[in-house]
């Protein structure tokens, strides 16, 4: 069946962080993901994934510096020694978490690149990839790619499902797979049950949202009741995130996902 998991990263974010794992739980959520662990040690996040009974699905490797815009460094040349250290890094909290899976950011592409530019960034991105793939596969683990959109992310340099797909069969590692946020491919390309299904022995994760505003699922241009519909009858069985900020109040905006076990007052 489908499960739902709490982005920490965009809800419950009225409670300090390590709070918002058992407001999770009492909401009815049963895994949770959220963008980075790295600000706390593997063991206070495994007591509060413990305390709470929730499961992690997913985090980020470390992105670069994220308060400097930086939005990872997998495709960025000169940087394959520090995503190395990143791959490491993140192995290490993911075994200590008993997470499945991690989601290495690609980076942004200059301003104004040129094809020989963007050709550099794909063959980086390509060889980091195979490596993170392969340092992963030792610990049972999982590496995602997510296209994310040009509007909210301008200059990201995966955007599109076509390219992610191109780059899935290019690195050719059984668990480097893809991270399909229907929020995301709603803005960039639309088509969402069609992608589903051409791309659905690929999916590792799915993480959803409203669109246009990244609300609430149910708030929106996009019917996901339908979108859940399909992934049943395709036999998704894994975790869907949820990875939008409440337009008010957070546990009134859970009552969309009722048919999935939370709880809103
Ligand atoms: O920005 C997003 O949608 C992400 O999932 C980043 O990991």
């Amino acid at each position: 069946m489908i499960r739902l998991a709490a982005n920490l990263s965009m809800l419950f974010t009225e409670h300090d962080f390590l709070e918002r794992f058992a407001a999770a739980a009492d909401a009815g959520f049963s895994g949770v993901e959220y963008l980075f662990p790295y600000a706390y040690s593997p063991d206070t996040l495994r007591s509060a994934l413990e305390a709470s009974g929730l499961q992690q699905v997913l985090f980020n490797l470390p992105p670069g510096d994220w308060e400097a815009g930086e939005r990872g460094v997998a495709s960025l040349p000169g940087r394959e020694a520090e995503f190395r250290d990143s791959v490491t890094e993140a192995l290490r909290y993911a075994v200590a978490l008993d997470c499945p899976r991690v989601h290495a950011m690609a980076g942004l592409i200059p301003e104004g690149a040129d094809e020989s530019t963007r050709q550099a960034h794909h063959a980086t991105y390509v060889a980091n990839l195979r490596f993170a793939a392969r340092e992963a596969a030792k610990l049972g683990r999982e590496v995602l790619i997510e296209p994310i959109n040009t509007r909210d992310m301008p200059r990201y340099f995966l955007s599109h499902q076509d390219q992610a797909m191109a780059v899935l069969q290019e690195v050719g590692e059984p668990n480097l797979r893809l991270q399909f946020d229907l929020y995301h491919c709603q803005i960039m390309e639309g088509d969402l049950v069609r992608h589903l299904e051409c791309q659905f022995e690929h999916i590792g994760h799915i993480q959803i949202a409203g669109v246009p505003e990244r609300h609430e699922p149910d708030v929106g241009e996009v019917h996901y009741p339908a979108v859940f519909e399909r992934l049943k009858e395709l036999g998704y069985v894994d975790w869907v995130g949820c990875e939008y900020r409440p337009a008010g109040n957070t546990r009134a905006g859970l009552a969309w996902g009722r048919p999935f076990g939370l709880r809103p007052e």
